[in-house]
């Protein structure tokens, strides 16, 4: 089955950045990308490519390429719907934050719009595609929709998870470990679908790398892949406590436990805690699962992952507050970094949101510097803790422009991103600037501690 023509549902961090690759590594193949938030839309449209709404390295030159060559993007749902052969659903799937499973379970309605309005469109046999994480056993539920709602069309339900990661999404795409899909194998039909989306990635994609399985492994795949990961953060993490207490440091015993083969040496690097829109909300959807099969030794396993990450968080926050005497009250503290990790304007579950939010209890007065985060979605962060009124996350949190204007008459810097500018800046200028004695809480291992005690800096860093 040769496709011709791809839908994607959702504009996102995930649906903007796949459907340009495939639509620069697949030019004659025409790909829309379609969502019902019209600015997004209209971001992605707009004249000078550097305005795209997703900062990654490397997107603007492709989207550059190949919009308005095959590359197209509308908030017309239906009619791209209508015209596709194959429909990415590629649409946000939070944690509930109402009714059973609430803080646990993903919220699956998107996902359901977005079948009920494919099955009220289609006039013609779809293969529809889950790109957005799920639990496993969703495209059931999915095929039940299409099947019962539809007018006669005949679906074909893939597993097709993402495993890029942002501020290299673009490389990941271009050369990923893997490309997994998951179909029906067991019929005629079913591998026809599973062949046709294996044939788009086969444009660049090795075919020894695009695994395909049944759609129960593909979807439970994802959730395990990112279980593992985080896993490994909060290990490192936990191990980072210990060496505060003992001399060992945490980057020496990640460097000879990576050295290890049956370790490796990836994803080991101590932080003030892993953000992001994924690891959490998949783990306890992950635990929800678990929970739901009556698995509880499962769920408690791998709700750990979670409990030591939100005690990460809070441990450096708490650190900041006893190392400046106990008090921060009315005291400057600079937070340099807002983004969940460096290269990417994503700030969803950050850890510098939660440390800002425990210091602001505190009553600090805290300024922000982030080379690539805007001001309105730093607010919106706070505001979204519900922890204190708009008005007063404002009054009490100043975001600027330069970094150095940030740690002016700072009382203490706080470094809780890895942007790789931050290492370059000119450090002796802001010591001189800050109040003394200037304190450097380094969340992120990123600095050179040694030269900055010796400029004069009181450096302390995550694990050492
Ligand atoms: N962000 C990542 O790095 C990443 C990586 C791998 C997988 N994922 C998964 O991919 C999925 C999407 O994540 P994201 O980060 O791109 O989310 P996102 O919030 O950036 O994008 C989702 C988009 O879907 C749109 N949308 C929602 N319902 C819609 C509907 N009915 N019709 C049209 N548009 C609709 C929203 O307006 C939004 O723009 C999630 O399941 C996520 O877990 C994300
Ligand atoms: O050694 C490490 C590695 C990561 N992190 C932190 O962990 C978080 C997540 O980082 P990363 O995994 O690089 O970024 P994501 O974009 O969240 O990507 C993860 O989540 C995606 C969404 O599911 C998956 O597709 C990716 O494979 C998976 O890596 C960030 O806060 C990082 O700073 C650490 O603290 N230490």
């Amino acid at each position: 089955m040769e496709i011709n023509n791809i839908c994607c549902i959702g504009a996102g961090y995930v649906g903007g950045p796949t459907m340009a690759v495939i639509a620069q590594k697949c030019p004659e193949i025409k790909v829309t990308v379609v969502d019902i938030n019209e600015k997004r839309i209209a971001d992605w449209n707009d004249e000078d490519v550097e305005n795209i709404p997703i900062y990654e390295p490397g997107l603007s030159e492709i989207v550059a390429e190949a919009r308005d060559r095959n590359l197209f993007f509308s908030t017309d749902v239906d009619a791209a719907i209508d015209k596709a052969d194959m429909i990415f659903i590629s649409v946000n799937t939070p944690t509930k934050t109402y009714g059973i499973g609430k803080g646990m379970a993903a919220d699956l309605k998107y996902i359901e719009l977005c079948a009920r309005q494919i099955a009220r469109v289609s006039t013609s046999d779809k293969i529809v595609v889950e790109k957005s994480t799920l639990p496993v056993r969703t495209a059931e539920a999915l095929k039940n929709i299409l099947d019962n709602t539809g007018n006669g069309v005949n679906y074909q339900i893939l597993s097709n998870p993402e495993f890029l990661a942002e501020g290299t999404a673009v490389a990941d795409l271009m050369n990923p470990d893997r490309v997994l899909i998951g179909g029906d194998i067991e019929t005629d039909n079913g591998q026809e679908a599973v062949q046709a989306l294996v044939d788009v990635y086969a444009h660049w994609v090795p075919k020894d790398q695009i695994l395909t399985t049944n759609v129960w492994s593909s979807e439970l795949s994802k959730l395990t892949a990112n279980a593992f990961l985080a896993q490994r953060v909060s290990s490192i993490n936990a191990m980072s406590e210990l060496c505060e207490k003992t001399g060992a440091d945490v980057n020496e015993v990640a460097k000879a436990v990576g050295m290890d083969s049956r370790i490796g040496s990836k994803f080991l690097q101590s932080s003030v805690g892993f953000g992001g829109s994924c690891f959490q909300k998949d783990i306890l959807n992950l635990v929800y699962i678990a929970k739901s099969f009556g698995l509880e030794e499962v769920a408690d396993y791998w709700e750990q992952v979670i409990i030591m990450n939100d005690h990460q968080k809070r441990r450096f926050a708490a650190n900041i507050v006893k190392t400046l005497y106990n008090t921060v009250s009315g005291k400057k503290i600079a937070i340099l970094g807002w983004a969940f990790k460096k290269d990417t304007n994503d700030t969803r579950e950050s850890a510098a949101i939660y440390v800002v939010d425990y210091l602001l209890n505190e009553q600090a007065e805290v300024v922000v510097y982030d080379p690539k985060v805007k001001p309105e979605q730093i607010y919106a962060d706070l505001d979204y803790l519900n922890t204190r009124s708009e008005k007063e996350n404002r009054d009490r949190v100043t975001v600027l422009n330069t970094p150095y204007e940030a740690c002016e008459e700072a009382h203490a810097v706080a470094v809780l991103t890895e942007w790789d500018e931050f290492k370059d800046y000119n450090w002796s200028k802001i010591y001189d600037d800050m109040l003394k004695p200037a304190f450097l809480f380094d969340g992120r291992r990123l600095l050179d501690g040694k030269k900055k005690k010796e400029m004069g800096f009181e450096y302390y860093a995550i694990g050492s």
